[in-house]
């Protein structure tokens, strides 16, 4: 059994992104700037929005991380989007999801000039990255990819089950899993809250992707031998024990599932620091895209 280790893997890509911004730097030319907004002070969203500011200033990004109470309305964040949207030192932001309930999602993923939208999360991104991936991938299917071809794991033919249909993982997943090339090419069941025989479907699985939120729900006896385990799943248990006040586990039961895998990402160190990795690298692609248009 091989480790995915995406700490490793988000480290070496971090690596060769501040090289190619000291490059820049040297060359007296813009910096990629990535700019977040959060709405609200959510434990797990502060974590996160604070890992990806660190990842920009570990490889030498600007970055601005604009702060927003949780009483914000829809039309205050839609206003700071558009500011963001018009703003031409900033190459690329995001939203930190989720948002209060007073906010609809939707409109706000949709008021995000696609051209900055380094998540992915814009219909139009989504597009074409079913089309031809010639735009943003979202950074969490994109790091499942960067590290399945790291690791020259196999996809071609294989039959690969997704569990869970999000937005932002499953769904784009399942596309990118089927496309032509490779990693791709394998045959894709995504599976949901309605998917009949859900056990029987994932024993059949060769690639098993699990972006489901819920803790130790693939147990060693679900999969069949030497299968390929994408945990995507981060779920935070409070345990006073811990330094934290809690620790984060996925969907796989590791420990046991491990013994049979052929690959497996472990939680924390595997897709989580690669979402970060990626996001960086879209972002450098946003660069590069608006240099070449001046
Ligand atoms: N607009 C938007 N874009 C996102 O990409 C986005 C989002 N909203 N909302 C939440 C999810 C989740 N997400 C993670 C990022 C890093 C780790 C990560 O670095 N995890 C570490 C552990 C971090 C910890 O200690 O909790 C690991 O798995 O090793 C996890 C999850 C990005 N998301």
């Amino acid at each position: 059994m091989e480790i995915l280790d995406g700490k490793k893997v988000s480290n070496e890509i971090k690596d060769e992104i501040a090289i190619q911004v000291a490059k820049m730097r040297e060359k007296g030319e813009k910096v990629p700037h990535l700019a977040a907004i959060l709405v609200g002070s959510d434990g797990a969203s502060l974590t996160y929005v604070g890992s990806k500011v660190r990842s920009c200033e570990k490889v030498g990004f600007e970055s601005t991380l604009v702060r927003m109470p949780s009483t914000t309305s829809e039309l205050e964040l839609l206003n700071k989007i558009e500011e963001l949207n018009k703003n031409e030192d900033i190459d690329g932001f995001i939203v930190q999801l989720p948002l209060p309930p007073q906010i609809d999602t939707q409109k706000v993923l949709l008021a995000v000039d696609p051209d900055k939208d380094v998540d992915g999360f814009h219909p139009m991104n989504f597009g074409k990255m079913a089309l031809d991936m010639s735009t943003f991938i979202p950074a969490t299917p994109f790091g499942i990819l960067e590290l399945l071809e790291r690791y020259n794991v196999d996809t071609k033919g294989k039959h690969t089950v997704v569990i869970g249909r999000s937005h932002i993982v499953g769904r784009p997943m399942s596309i990118l899993m089927g496309r032509k090339g490779w990693p791709g090419n394998s045959t894709v069941t995504l599976t949901h809250s309605h998917t009949k025989n859900i056990t029987q479907i994932i024993s059949q699985a060769d690639i098993v992707i699990s972006a489901l939120g819920v803790p130790k729900f693939l147990k060693a006896e679900m999969i069949k031998d030497d299968a390929v385990i994408i945990d995507v799943g981060i779920t935070r248990v409070a345990d006073d024990s811990c330094e934290k006040g809690y620790y984060i586990t996925g969907d796989v039961d590791f420990e046991n599932v491990s013994k049979k895998a052929s690959f497996i990402t472990p939680v924390p160190g595997g897709v989580g620091p690669m979402t970060i990795a990626m996001l960086l690298k879209n972002t450098l692609l946003a660069r590069e895209r608006h240099r070449s248009r001046k």
